[in-house]
Formats: C-alpha cells, sequence, structure tokens
C-alpha cells in the first residue's frame, strides 16, 4: 500500500481495489491544480480568446486555452507547496494534499514547475510568443509577487498580487491577436478590480483562520470595519470600470445594460456587507451572512458579466 493510501485507509481500513487508491491519488494531484478557482480563469480566458478579432483554428484556440488551465494549475501546486506552512494551520485548507502528508512537497514542486514550463512552451508554439510571454508574466506574479513576497507581508497582497488572476482574459486575446490592446486592458481592468471585493468578502470570515496563519490580510491587520469600507470603494470602482469596453467601442449597449443591471446587484451585496449589524470592534453579529452571500454572488457575477461582453461581441459583430 502506498504512503497515500496508509494515510487515508489507516491498518484497519478494508483494502480497496487498486483502481480505488490509483483514483484517490489521481484525485490529490487534481486537487493541487485548485481546480475550482481554475473554472473562473479558464472562463475569463476563453473570453478573451472569442471576443479577439481575428481567426484563430479551433485546435489552436483549444490548446491557447488548455495551456492557461494548466498555467494557472501549475501556480496553484506551486503556491500549495510554498504554503505548506499556513496551509497546515488554516482549517480551509488543512485536508490539502501536503499538509495531511498524501503528497511530498518537493513532488508537488516538481509537479508545478514542470507543468508551468509546459504550458508555457506550448503556448509559444501553438499561438505567439506575447501569449506565451503575459503566460509566464502571470505565472511568476502568482507565484513570486503574491505568494512568496507579498501575501506574508501586507494586507495590499491582494490587491496587487491580484493581478495574476487578472491576466487570463488577455493571454486568449494575445492567442488570437498576438498583442495586447487597449480591449486586452479593459478586461484585466474589470478583472482586478473585482478581485478584492471578492477576496475581502471571504476574509471577513475567514479571518481567524489568517490570524492562526499569521497571514496579514486586511481584516487581520486593520480590522472588519475598514475592510468593509475598502470592499466598497473597490465595488464603487469596479462597475464604471465594467462600463469601459462600452466607451472604447469594444461592445455595445446591450452589454452595457447587464453590465449596469449586474453592477446595481453587486452593489446591492458589497452595501449589505458595509451594513451589516457589527459590535464596536466592527465583528459581524450576524455570523458574517452578508459577507458570505457577497462572496458567492462575486463569482457568479464575473461568469455573468464575461458572458454577457461575449454574448454582446458574437452576437453584434462591429
Ligand atoms: C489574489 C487574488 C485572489 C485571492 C486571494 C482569492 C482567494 C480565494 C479563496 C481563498 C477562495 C476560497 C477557495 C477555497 O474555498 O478553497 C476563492 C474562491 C474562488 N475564487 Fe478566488 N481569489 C483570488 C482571485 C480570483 C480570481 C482572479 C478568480 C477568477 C477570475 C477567482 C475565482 C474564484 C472562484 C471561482 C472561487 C470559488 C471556488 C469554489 O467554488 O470553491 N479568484 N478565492
Ligand atoms: C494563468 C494564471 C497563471 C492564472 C493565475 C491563477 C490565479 C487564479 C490567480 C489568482 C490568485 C488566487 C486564486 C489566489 C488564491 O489565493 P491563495 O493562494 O492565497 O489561496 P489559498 O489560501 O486558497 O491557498
Amino acid at each position: 500500500m502506498s504512503d497515500s493510501a496508509m494515510q487515508r485507509g489507516g491498518a484497519s481500513a478494508p483494502l480497496g481495489t487498486s483502481e480505488d487508491l490509483d483514483l484517490s491519488e489521481v484525485r490529490d494531484w487534481f486537487a493541487l491544480l485548485k481546480p475550482r478557482v481554475m473554472t473562473l480563469v479558464v472562463f475569463s480566458g476563453l473570453v478573451g480568446l472569442l471576443v479577439a478579432p481575428g481567426p484563430i483554428h479551433p485546435v489552436l484556440a483549444a490548446t491557447a486555452i488548455l495551456c492557461i488551465a494548466v498555467a494557472a494549475g501549475a501556480s496553484g501546486a506551486i503556491n500549495m507547496w510554498y504554503d505548506r506552512d499556513i496551509d497546515a494551520v488554516m482549517r480551509r485548507t488543512s485536508n490539502r494534499p501536503i499538509p495531511a502528508g498524501r503528497i511530498k512537497p518537493e513532488a508537488a514542486l516538481s509537479f508545478g514547475v514542470f507543468l508551468a514550463v509546459a504550458s508555457v512552451v506550448i503556448m509559444g508554439l501553438a499561438t505567439n510568443l506575447v501569449a506565451a510571454a503575459v503566460l509566464a508574466g502571470s505565472i511568476g506574479f502568482y507565484v513570486f509577487i503574491y505568494t512568496m513576497w507579498l501575501k506574508r507581508r501586507t494586507p495590499q497582497n491582494i490587491v496587487i498580487g491580484g493581478a495574476a488572476g487578472a491576466f487570463p482574459p488577455m493571454i486568449g486575446w494575445a492567442a488570437v491577436t498576438g498583442h495586447v490592446s487597449i480591449e486586452a486592458m479593459a478586461m484585466f481592468a474589470i478583472v482586478f478590480f473585482w478581485t478584492p471585493p471578492h477576496f475581502w468578502a471571504l476574509s471577513l470570515y475567514a479571518s481567524g483562520d489568517y490570524q492562526r496563519a499569521g497571514v496579514p490580510m486586511l481584516p487581520v491587520v486593520a480590522g472588519a470595519k475598514e475592510t468593509r469600507r475598502q470592499i466598497w470603494l473597490y465595488s464603487l470602482l469596479l462597475v464604471p470600470v465594467t462600463l469601459v469596453p462600452v466607451a472604447i467601442g469594444m461592445s455595445g449597449l446591450a452589454y452595457g445594460a447587464a453590465a449596469a443591471v449586474l453592477g446595481a446587484f453587486f452593489l446591492h451585496y458589497m452595501w449589505r456587507v458595509k451594513r451589516d449589524v457589527q459590535d464596536e470592534a466592527g465583528r459581524s453579529l450576524s455570523n458574517d451572512a452578508p459577507a458570505r452571500a457577497a462572496f458567492r454572488f462575486s463569482i457568479i457575477y464575473l461568469f455573468a458579466l464575461l458572458t454577457a461582453l461575449a454574448a454582446d461581441i458574437l452576437v453584434f459583430p462591429a
């Protein structure tokens, strides 16, 4: 029996078939890629690719999307290797394959580095050097700038490091066009301003975890009240930024209307976070119900907004 199977099953557990063991090992390697977060990353890359002007062979398009997925997963694996100490003390992450002892740290690192290099090389061969360079840059941003440099040092980690997750639509765009234009930057800006409300909503109700792990997330360092204020400020910035595609003639009024309606909902959810019943220290008296709802909505919001953008551009081409 492998180490990992021993960890899971223990000596008294009934022996499974070898396929059972293999499957759970595969599941652990897959978990290193942070697949749930990857869904929206891949979707945003797909939207960037779909709205870009110009032809791309469907096989090359699929390869480019796969490279974005693999790169995001690879940087997630390297992040889990580096953060294994803090992941072990946070409730949300303590059962991840490395802190739970099911995958050795060095194996996870090699896996991540191999996939990262492969994704950039294949992106370069399948599309162009610009797309490959931005892909490499986003891996570097997530691994070096966010994970290794900022995450444990400053509550601005999310604002600056969050840029890593804003690159995929730009990469999709560059895969088709071979360059980075204002339209690509508009999509980057949307995800960039969306990230702080997305993450800080979660950090409000996960702040105990971050405190235990000594990670200086905003609620830990500046308190819940200040976090709510910053969530609201970034939300106010986000909504006009989502209208930039209309202002620059990238998309039409159908998208503009959808962005306005979705923006109104986004502000509604974030306003409820700001107005949550709190004690003097700003701690929620409602078990952070508004923050939980706002975090969930943030994900639906970005999926819907990007869908509206792609639909508008594809249905009503310029
Ligand atoms: C610095 C930036 C970001 C941070 C720190 C962050 C952090 C987090 C955390 C801690 C979770 C909870 C995951 C879990 O329960 O294990 C989460 C969920 C999620 N994030 Fe982010 N995020 C960031 C940016 C992004 C970006 C750019 C995207 C995509 C465009 C994204 C998409 C998602 C999705 C789809 C989920 C839900 C996953 C699920 O269903 O559990 N995040 N994020
Ligand atoms: C193409 C490419 C390379 C894309 C970048 C991938 C990506 C989704 C970046 C966003 C950053 C992110 C999910 C941080 C999670 O924070 P954390 O790592 O602190 O979360 P954790 O506490 O769950 O580990």
